[in-house]
C-alpha cells in the first residue's frame, strides 16, 4: 500500500478501490484519477495481466482525454484480472459490479475496454439493477453502437481534414495510406473516400495492398466482411506488400491505425507523407516524433485524432436514463464538431509556440483540469 500511496501526485488518483470475491475468484480494481471536471469515466478491461499500476496510468490518460475534447467527465478506469474467455466470466462480472456498488454509478460508470463486450455491459447494469450503471450496452438496451457507427475512424478523418487544410492539402485530391483495416482503419477509409481522397494503401496483419491509382473502399469493406484480415488475398489488381510497408508508400497522409510502436526514429525518416494522423494509440516513438518535427511532417496526436470513441461515450453517458435511443447521425455530428475544434486548438498552439503536437495537446488538457481545480478551490491559481 505504501507503494500505491507514493504514486499519488498533484492530479490524483483521488480514489483506488481494490476488490476480490472468494466464490468466483474475482480480483479487480477501480481507479478514479481526477474528477475536477466531472464524474470519473473510462472503460473497464479484463485481462489476466491487469495490474493496479496499469489501471492507474490508463485512468490518468482518461483525465487528459476528456479535458482534451473539452467534455465534462473526469478520468477513471477499472480492471479485472482474469481470462475474458473464462467459463465463469458472468459470475466474475457480477461479483465485480456488486463489490463496486458503493461507487457505481454515483462516482464511476462501468464501460467497455479490452476483454469486455456489449453483453458484459448488460450484465453489469442488470446486476446493479440500474440502467445508469454502465455504458456500451447493446442496441436492445438503448446503447450507442460505437463500432457499427465507426465513430473513432470517422473522427480520425475529420481531424485529418482540419490538419490537411493547415498544410494547404485538399483531401479531395490527397493520397492516403492506412495501416490497419479494423474498426478504426476501415471507418477512416470510408470517411476519406467520402471526402474524395484516393486510398493508395491499406493493410491488415496478413499484408498490405498498394495501388497508386486508388483502392476501391466499398470492395475492401465487402472483402473484410467476407474474409476478415485475409481480405488482402482476395482484392484484385493491387500489389501485395509485406505488412508494415504501407508506412513508406508515396502518399500525402499516413494513418497508423493498427498497433502501438510501429514507427521508430529510423522508419520515421523514410515516411513520405507530409501529414501523419494517429488513429492507433502510441504508434510513433518519442524519437520518431522529433524526426517528424525536424522534417516538417505534421502529426495529429493519438489522443486528439482518435477521441471519437470517447465523444460517443459522452453521448452514451447522457443517454443512460433516457427513454430515447441516441440517433447515429447526431453522434457523428458531435464527434465531428468536438474533434475539429480540438484539432484546430492544438494546431494553433503548435503554430504559436512551436511545440511538438503531443506536448501542445497535453498542455491544453492540463490547463483545463488545473482551471477546474482552481475554480473548486482545491488549489491556488498560481499553483
Ligand atoms: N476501436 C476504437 O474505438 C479505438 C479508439 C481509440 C483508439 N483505438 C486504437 O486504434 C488501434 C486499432 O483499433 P481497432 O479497434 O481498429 O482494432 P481492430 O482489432 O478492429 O483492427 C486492428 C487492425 O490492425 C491490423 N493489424 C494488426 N497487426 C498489423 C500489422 N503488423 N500491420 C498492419 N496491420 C496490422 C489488423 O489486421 C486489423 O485490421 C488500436 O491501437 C486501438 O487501441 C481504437
Amino acid at each position: 500500500m505504501t507503494d500505491l500511496l507514493s504514486q499519488i501526485d498533484d492530479w490524483g488518483p483521488e480514489k483506488v478501490v481494490v476488490v476480490s470475491d472468494r466464490r468466483s475468484g474475482m480480483k479487480g480494481v477501480l481507479v478514479i484519477d481526477n474528477t475536477a471536471r466531472g464524474i470519473g469515466k473510462g472503460g473497464t478491461r479484463m485481462s489476466p495481466t491487469v495490474t493496479v499500476g496499469e489501471i492507474a496510468r490508463l485512468a490518468r490518460v482518461m483525465t487528459w482525454k476528456w479535458a482534451g475534447v473539452d467534455m465534462f467527465h473526469g478520468g477513471a478506469k477499472a480492471g479485472i484480472a482474469g481470462d475474458p474467455h473464462a467459463a465463469n466470466k458472468e459470475e466474475i462480472l457480477r461479483a465485480f459490479a456488486r463489490k463496486l456498488s458503493n461507487e457505481v454509478p454515483r462516482e464511476y460508470v462501468l464501460g467497455l475496454d479490452m476483454g469486455l463486450t456489449e453483453n458484459d455491459a448488460a450484465i453489469f447494469l442488470d446486476e446493479l439493477g440500474d440502467r445508469g450503471a454502465a455504458v456500451g450496452s447493446p442496441h436492445e438496451l438503448g446503447g450507442v453502437p460505437y463500432d457499427q457507427l465507426g465513430v473513432t475512424g470517422f473522427g480520425v478523418a475529420e481531424s485529418a481534414q482540419v490538419a490537411a487544410e493547415r498544410r494547404g492539402v485538399d483531401l479531395g485530391n490527397a493520397r492516403i495510406s492506412i495501416q490497419g483495416f479494423g474498426a478504426v482503419g476501415s471507418a477512416a477509409a470510408e470517411r476519406f473516400a467520402a471526402f474524395g481522397s484516393t486510398i493508395v494503401a491499406v493493410s491488415t496483419s496478413v499484408g498490405a495492398l498498394h495501388d497508386p491509382n486508388g483502392l476501391d473502399v466499398a470492395l475492401l469493406l465487402k472483402l473484410k466482411a467476407d474474409f476478415g484480415d485475409h481480405l488482402v488475398e482476395h482484392y484484385p489488381g493491387a500489389t501485395v506488400l509485406p505488412a508494415g510497408r504501407e508506412i513508406f508508400v508515396d502518399c500525402d497522409v499516413l494513418v497508423p491505425a493498427a498497433l502501438q510502436d510501429v514507427i521508430d526514429e529510423q522508419s520515421a525518416r523514410e515516411v513520405k507523407a507530409t501529414l501523419v494522423v494517429e488513429g492507433a494509440n502510441l504508434p510513433a516513438s518519442p524519437q520518431a516524433l522529433k524526426v517528424f518535427a525536424r522534417n516538417d511532417v505534421l502529426v495529429v496526436p493519438d489522443f486528439v485524432a482518435n477521441a471519437g470513441g470517447i465523444v460517443a461515450a459522452g453521448v452514451a453517458m447522457e443517454a443512460r436514463y433516457s427513454p430515447f435511443r441516441p440517433e447515429g447521425k447526431a453522434v457523428l455530428d458531435l464527434v465531428s464538431q468536438r474533434l475539429r475544434a480540438n484539432t484546430s486548438e492544438v494546431l494553433d498552439e503548435v503554430a504559436a509556440h512551436g511545440a511538438l503536437p503531443h506536448d501542445a495537446a497535453r498542455r491544453i488538457a492540463q490547463s483545463r483540469v488545473r482551471a477546474a481545480m482552481v475554480a473548486r478551490g482545491q488549489i491556488r491559481a498560481n499553483a
